[in-house]
């Protein structure tokens, strides 16, 4: 699979690896299209791995990798679906072959950007005002650090780490042309449809540091926490309740963890098969996409603000990402806990919920708590 990856690397093919949280098969996704793909999306989308940025009004920004090679590390045959031009088979074929080392670059460990830092406590302490002028009633605010890559860097090798890392995430490596190379472990499902047609999304919020021995069932949460979660859940419910399905089952919030953080979760189950919605899935990414756990409540303004105010553009963190009707099933994940890799750099990226009670230094910390989730395994590269 290195040397599928690394050949389309090396190509500038789009391509996409990815592995499901809790199981240990990979699989990859090669597009030889020269072209961008994006996609009408609606349910004649076809199959593949979508990508979409956080900004993506009406999911017209929405790209799909398609799947000319496919390959699931639990089978012995690599499928290839659409044969390209002989030119780039050949390429690809000498690529293959000829498995060549990666850029070089140095690797900074500090990463004292004050002006950076103070810069997101200023915003923080800006959005607690308008939050209290009941502007709005949660927004997510987020910053991007960088830092140079570490010599010899190889994506491949650093994404089995983190797969290792982290086997309840979603992680994924992602390299497209245009949209550059991102490394993720995301604990944040946006919508899946499993084989017998049952369609699950989860509210995620709240945060905490899972330091020391603690039990799931023993953490407490604040009652800043329990809102700020229940924002999410709302907001889940209300889109259900737009297009008037009531067929649908909640359970939680209950405390999960993600790599060395706890969140609090609540699950939403439909059964397809007894809602008048085949196309739920579609409907649902339309109007969940960004959510109020990445983007805010009430959402146009809260996206307004962002845009305005962050001072960085979030490209495709917070955006969604995953395989869409690949072996008849469809999961679909919010890009967060990720970094980019471009030109001899590494770029981090986190969010945190603004609520009214928010301290502006604590966000802070929570935003460097959940960039550590890839941080930490950049740092442990030397
Ligand atoms: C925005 C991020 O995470 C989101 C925000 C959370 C929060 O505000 O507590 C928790 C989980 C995610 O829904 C991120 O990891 O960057």
């Amino acid at each position: 699979m290195e040397r599928l990856f690394t050949a389309s690397f090396n190509l500038g093919l789009a391509v996409a690896v990815w592995k499901e949280p809790g199981r240990d098969d990979v699989s990859i996704i090669i597009d030889f299209s020269e072209t961008l793909n994006k996609v009408q999306f609606n349910e004649n989308i076809g199959s593949g791995f979508l990508l979409s940025p956080f900004i993506n009004p009406d999911l017209k920004e929405t790209i799909l990798i398609r799947p000319d090679i496919y390959f699931n590390s639990s089978e012995s045959e690599i499928q290839v679906n659409n044969i390209p031009n002989s030119t780039l088979a050949d390429t690809f074929e000498y690529h293959y072959n000829e498995f060549t080392s990666f850029h070089q670059g140095k690797y900074s460990s500090k990463n004292s950007n004050k002006k950076e830092t103070q810069e997101f406590t200023n915003l923080v302490e800006k959005a607690v005002e308008e939050i209290q002028k009941e502007k709005f009633k949660k927004i997510v605010l987020s910053r991007s650090k960088e830092k140079g890559l570490p010599s010899g860097f190889n994506p491949f090798q650093f994404y089995l780490q983190l797969c290792q890392k982290h086997p309840l995430a979603f992680t994924s490596l992602v390299s497209h042309p245009t949209l550059g190379t991102w490394i993720g472990a995301t604990p944040e499902l946006l919508v899946s449809v499993s084989k017998d047609n049952i369609f699950k999304t989860i509210a995620l919020a709240a945060t905490k540091p899972a330091t020391g021995i603690q039990k799931l069932n023993e953490v407490v949460w604040t009652q800043k926490e329990i809102e700020e979660q229940a924002i999410v859940s709302r907001y889940i419910i209300n889109c259900f309740k737009s297009i008037r399905l009531r067929e649908y089952e909640d359970e939680g919030p209950r405390t999960v963890q993600a790599g060395n953080l706890f969140h609090l979760r609540t699950d939403f189950t439909v059964n397809i098969n007894e809602v008048p919605f085949p196309d739920l899935l579609y409907r649902m990414i339309k109007l969940l996409h960004p959510t109020s756990a990445v983007c805010g409540t009430p959402k146009e303004p809260a996206m307004n603000y962002i845009t305005e105010m962050e001072k960085y553009d979030r490209e495709l963190f917070t955006g969604f990402l995953g395989p869409i009707n690949i072996n008849n099933e469809t999961s679909v994940y919010v890009n967060i806990r990720c970094c980019k890799i471009q030109s001899g750099k590494v770029s981090f990226f986190a969010g945190a919920g603004i609520t009214k009670d928010s301290v502006a230094a604590n966000e802070l910390e929570e935003t460097n708590h959940k960039m550590y989730t890839l941080e930490s395994l950049f740092d442990n590269l030397h």
